[in-house]
């Protein structure tokens, strides 16, 4: 297929062009190179035979030059982060759905009708408390401010037991708590209202927490096993926030980009959502010790600190893609640990140039 891939210099991007290459695609990789986007700063040199456009996908101009000739689009271009700044709110609408609204009025005019959207298991929000006795429970503000307070395994609100992994499906309902998690739940609205009236089909990938090759550096925004490692590569003990016994679902990139790729390859009728993670619960204070292993540096550190507006844990019941698309994650997490240990320590980071 002749495949515009968005946001191909990111993250997944660089991960899922490859992969795209690697099937015998043809593939038109587009990305703005906004340095706010991409904060680590790392140039961009596209493969050999890649038609490389460098623009912004809210460019009506642009956009209809970029979805030209194409058969399908994977858009994975967006504004990453936290979201919890009430400054970034819109600049998150705008980067992520205004770029979405552009690309998809600019796919209706060119007769575009494929798309695959990168989303995220953020959409969910805290609505999946599971309580063994009485399954899922919406603890609402009362969790907020039991994991607020440090008490940071809250019963459930009916009775007194312990709630635990929030394992979520595609039905999960809806309940974004920030900036970015808005602005992703609402990419996918947008998706589904273009497939609905242009006849065409939306695969919304929810990724859960990414890790691997090429993850962004030293920024805050970067996901904590970068964090971890980066801490590790100096010397200094990764900072484990609340009591470490948090848990998510971490998914090698290469991983996610063969999810990526097969949605876009065999997704081609209505509107479906995918989760993409591991389907394992895994807490974050084994992944950091697991990094100080491979690493040799010094313990994790539980620090009891709760980051305003995290999830207590998520994990991705991704049965779906496994039946449908017969996808399965094939790189095994202790594996994945150890590759990222050694690239961190080959790697050096990027000197630190002063202003001024
Ligand atoms: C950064 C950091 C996080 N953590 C904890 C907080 C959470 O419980 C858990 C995971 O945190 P994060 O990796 O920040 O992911 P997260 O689970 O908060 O998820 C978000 O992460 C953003 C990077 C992505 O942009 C978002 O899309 C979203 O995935 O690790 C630490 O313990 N120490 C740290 O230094």
């Amino acid at each position: 297929m002749h495949i515009l891939l968005t946001g191909a210099a990111g993250f997944i991007g660089r991960h899922v062009l490859e992969q795209l290459l690697a099937h015998g695609h043809e593939v038109r990789a587009l990305d703005s190179m906004r340095p706010d986007v991409h904060r680590s700063g790392t140039a961009w040199t596209p493969p050999r035979g890649v038609e490389a456009l460098v623009g912004d996908v809210r460019d009506r101009a642009f956009v209809s030059r970029a979805v030209s000739g194409v058969d399908a689009v994977i858009h994975l271009a967006a504004k990453v982060g936290l979201g919890v700044d009430l400054d970034d709110m819109p600049d998150y609408a705008s980067s992520n759905d205004v770029g979405t609204a552009e690309l998809l009025a600019g796919m209706a005019r060119a007769g575009v009708s494929r798309l695959t959207l990168a989303s995220s298991m953020v959409v969910y929000g805290e609505g999946f408390g599971r309580c063994p006795a009485h399954g899922s429970v919406r603890p609402g503000p009362r969790l907020e401010s039991a994991l607020a307070a440090g008490d940071f395994e809250p019963p459930c609100p009916i009775c007194a037991l312990a709630l635990a992994v929030g394992l979520v499906d595609e039905e999960t309902p809806f309940d974004p708590r920030n900036a970015y998690a808005t602005s992703k739940a609402a990419q996918e609205f947008y998706a589904a209202n273009w497939a609905r009236a242009a006849g065409g089909s939306a695969a919304m990938m929810r990724y859960h927490n990414v890790y691997g090759p090429g993850m962004p550096r030293d920024t805050p925004y970067a996901g904590v096993a970068s964090i971890f490692t980066s801490a590790l590569r100096r010397g200094e003990a990764p900072r484990v926030f609340e009591d470490g016994r948090q848990r998510r679902d971490f998914v090698h990139v290469r991983d996610v980009a063969a999810a990526t790729v097969r949605a876009c390859e065999r997704h081609v009728e209505g509107v479906r959502a995918y989760n993409v993670g591991s389907g394992i619960p895994r807490t974050v204070g084994d992944m950091a010790l697991a990094l100080a292993l491979a690493l040799h540096g010094p313990a994790p550190v539980v620090t009891g600190q709760y980051r305003l507006g995290d999830v207590r844990h998520i994990t991705a019941d991704s049965s779906r893609l496994r039946r449908e698309l017969g996808w399965a994650p094939a790189v095994d997490f202790a594996d994945g640990m150890t590759e990222l240990a050694a690239l961190s320590v080959e790697q050096p980071a990027r000197p630190r140039v002063a202003a001024g």
